[in-house]
Formats: structure tokens, C-alpha cells, sequence
């Protein structure tokens, strides 16, 4: 699987050997103004929990599943879905490999550290840079195999470890491409419609493997396990420990809980995935919440094209007359966007293109010198080729 890169910002947190688990008070550098205020309304407003993420069955033999898929993620950017076929036993194990890798001892872990410019290895969420604030949190990033990093943590025994990651991530990439699939069709693209273009979406996909920790903390309300973002690529497949909720979305101006439903996996859209939709599908606002008593455990693993695909908004959705909202994008220049602009980037895409779909129904896919993909609006082809 190709490996993702990307440049990392000034990080003004060092990475310490801060032990979460002997403090019995949030200290300041880890204290957040009130959760209500943290960026937007509050998930304890009245009625914020009233509304819940949708469900979707993918075995379900009756339901409209593309069509419920494509109501999720207009309406909320996310959905939690059952009937895939990631065991409860490879959920479990994937869990457990990850609580025992944050229970080694901090000097254990800072020898798997990231290295500057590799986003592989143990550290504090990337977006921590961006916030003046520490999270509660720490985090594990694999992209590619996980064997060199998994060696510095244990040398002679992470075998198992790697077994487990391997079999997760191939199972996530059949899933993620799946999904990707029937998000394509709910745009209204037909079985028979341009496949090679949207091979290039779900053939041979990029991804990260965030594994998340979030000890509990004496003092939930003070502080942040990960601060509210979006994610970049274009889809998220979640899975988080049953033992607490944590994963909160924002929708329609609210925080919302998404609660664990033994089995089901959270998907969320990325940027690319609302870029590619021309804005029809939301990235949906999340971050993650902390508790007094449970140390949560969350799995993100973040999928977009292969690192050279440009991604830009696909022609059927609009219908006619719609203009290109977004300009064509890689993942990969994608991220260095974020690792400067964070939250703005995706506004740096903006632009005011030509009508997409007037009809005339050709599209072109194009193959660069270097083999470079490109799936992209009539418009963006003289760009890339
Ligand atoms: C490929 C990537 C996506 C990610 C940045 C990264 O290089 C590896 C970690 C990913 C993650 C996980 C936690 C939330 C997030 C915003 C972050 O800071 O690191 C995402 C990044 C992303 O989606 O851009
Ligand atoms: O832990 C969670 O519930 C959220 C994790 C997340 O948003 C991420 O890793 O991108
Ligand atoms: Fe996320």
C-alpha cells in the first residue's frame, strides 16, 4: 500500500513523559476552557442528544442501503454501520494490541516517536500543534507496515501486534472500498458509468491507522481528549472501545454523542470526500471527550486515493447547471495544506469553476508522464495532463 508523507509543523508541545494515569488534577497546560465553549454549542444543550448518527445494515436485505448511505452523508457527513465483515474477534484483538502498546512505560514509547517528517510512530495527535493547549490523548500512527515501528517497541515480541494490524487493515481497505462504492452510486454514478475513473477512488487506496488513548481523567470537564477537526481524506472507518462514549459530531450547530454500538464501526467524511462530492457530502466537525472512570480506546483508519490521484468534485451529483466548487486536489498536497492551514484549507479550494454537468456527458481520465492518475471535471484536464 503506498505510504503517505507529509510536512509537520512547528510543534510548540514537547513530547514528555507525562504520565496520565498518577494525576489527580488536570494540570494548566492540559486545561481547556469549559466543554460548552470549547469551540461551538455545547453537547449538553437541550435536545443535542435528541437526534442520533444513522445506522446503516450492509447485510440488510430490505432497506434502500445506497440510499440511506447517501441520506447520512448529506445530512450529517457520518453513519455507523453493522453488517460488514470485520469479526467482533478482530475488533477485540485490535483493542487490545493497542491498550497494551499505551501501557508500556513512557520511555518505551518515545522510542517509537515520530521522526521529523515521518508520520509513523507514537506521538501527540498531529493537529496538536495548532492549539496552544495539550490534549488528553496520546497517539499512535501506522501508514504502510507497521513492522519497523512495532520492532521499536518491542524487539523481540511484535509479532502479534503486526499480525493483528495486518489483518485489521486489510479488512478496513476491503470495507473502505466498498463503501466508497456505494457512496459513488449514491452521488448517481451507475455501475456502467466511467468505472476506470472511479477505480482510481477505490483501487489501491492510501491510509493511516490512528490508534487513539484516552486515559481517564479526574477532571473530564476541563479537559479535551481530541480537539474538533475535521478529517482530511475521503472517508474514516472508527472503531471505538464499547466501554465509554467519547466521539461527539457536530450537527446542526450541536454537539452530538455518538454512542458505541457493539460491532458497528463509525464512518466519517473527510474533506476530499466533500470536495469530491462538489459539497453535496459534509466532512463532518468531531472531536473526542473524555470520562472519569474508563480509559477509551479509539481505532481511525483514514483512507483517501492513492497519494497521487488528484481528487476534484465528480460531474453527476450537480445535475446540470451546477458550477465545480472545488479545485482538483492530491491527498498528499492536500495535507501540506493542513499542516499549514488547518481548518482553513479547505477553503483555499474554493473556486468559482465552470457548470459541471451541461450534458454532455464525456469525462476524461488522464495519465500523467509519471503514471499520475487524474479523475477530474472536463475543466481540470489541461491542468493535469
Ligand atoms: C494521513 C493522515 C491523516 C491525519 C494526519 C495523517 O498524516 C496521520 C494522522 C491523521 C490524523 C488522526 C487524528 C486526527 C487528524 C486530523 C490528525 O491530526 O491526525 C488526522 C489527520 C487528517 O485527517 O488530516
Ligand atoms: O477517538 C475518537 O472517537 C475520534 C478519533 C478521531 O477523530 C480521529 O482519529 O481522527
Ligand atoms: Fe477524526
Amino acid at each position: 500500500m503506498p505510504s503517505l508523507s507529509m510536512e509537520t509543523p512547528h510543534h510548540p508541545h514537547r513530547l514528555d513523559k507525562f504520565e496520565f494515569e498518577s494525576t489527580t488534577e488536570v494540570p494548566d497546560s492540559h486545561a481547556w476552557p469549559a466543554l460548552a465553549v470549547h469551540d461551538y454549542p455545547s453537547a449538553s444543550s437541550p435536545g443535542s442528544e435528541s437526534e442520533s448518527v444513522p445506522l446503516v445494515d450492509l447485510a440488510s436485505t430490505t432497506g434502500d442501503v445506497v440510499a440511506e448511505i447517501g441520506k447520512a452523508c448529506e445530512g450529517w457527513g457520518a453513519f455507523q454501520v453493522v453488517g460488514h465483515d470485520a469479526t467482533v474477534e478482530l475488533l477485540d484483538s485490535l483493542e487490545s494490541e493497542a491498550r497494551r502498546l499505551f501501557r508500556l512505560p513512557a520511555h518505551r514509547k518515545l522510542g517509537a516517536a515520530k521522526s521529523p517528517g515521518s508520520i509513523t510512530g507514537y506521538g501527540l495527535p498531529p493537529i496538536s500543534s495548532f492549539f496552544s493547549k495539550r490534549m488528553w490523548s496520546e497517539g499512535f500512527t501506522i501508514s504502510g507496515s507497521p513492522v519497523d515501528d512495532a520492532r521499536k517497541l518491542w524487539p523481540q515480541d511484535h509479532a502479534r501486534f503486526c499480525e493483528v494490524i495486518e489483518e485489521y487493515n486489510k479488512e478496513m481497505k476491503k470495507l473502505a472500498e466498498r463503501l466508497m462504492q456505494l457512496m459513488l452510486l449514491s452521488l448517481g454514478l451507475t455501475a456502467q458509468d466511467d468505472q476506470e475513473e472511479e477505480e482510481e477512488y477505490f483501487r489501491d487506496i492510501t491510509a493511516a491507522l490512528q490508534l487513539n488513548s484516552y486515559p481517564a481523567c479526574p477532571e473530564p470537564d476541563r479537559a479535551m481528549g481530541l480537539a474538533s477537526h475535521t478529517d482530511s481524506g475521503l472517508l474514516t472507518i472508527l472503531h471505538q472501545s464499547s466501554a465509554a462514549s467519547g466521539l461527539q459530531l457536530l450537527h446542526s450547530d450541536r454537539w452530538v454523542s455518538v454512542p458505541p454500538v457493539p460491532g458497528a464501526l463509525v464512518v466519517i467524511i473527510g474533506d476530499l470526500g466533500h470536495v469530491l462530492s462538489n459539497g453535496r457530502f459534509k466532512s463532518v466537525v468531531h472531536r473526542a471527550v473524555v470520562n472519569r472512570t474508563h480509559h477509551r480506546i479509539s481505532a481511525a483508519y483514514l483512507c483517501g486515493p492513492r497519494p497521487d490521484v488528484k481528487v476534484s468534485p465528480i460531474r453527476r451529483p450537480a445535475g446540470r447547471g451546477t458550477r465545480q466548487a472545488y479545485r482538483a486536489v492530491t491527498w498528499r498536497e492536500y495535507l501540506g495544506l493542513r499542516a499549514k492551514f488547518f481548518d482553513k484549507a479547505m477553503e483555499l479550494l474554493r473556486v468559482d469553476g465552470d457548470v459541471i454537468f451541461d450534458g454532455d456527458d464525456e469525462q476524461k481520465i488522464s495519465s500523467g508522464k509519471n503514471g499520475t492518475g487524474c479523475c477530474c471535471a472536463k475543466q481540470n484536464v489541461a491542468v493535469c495532463m
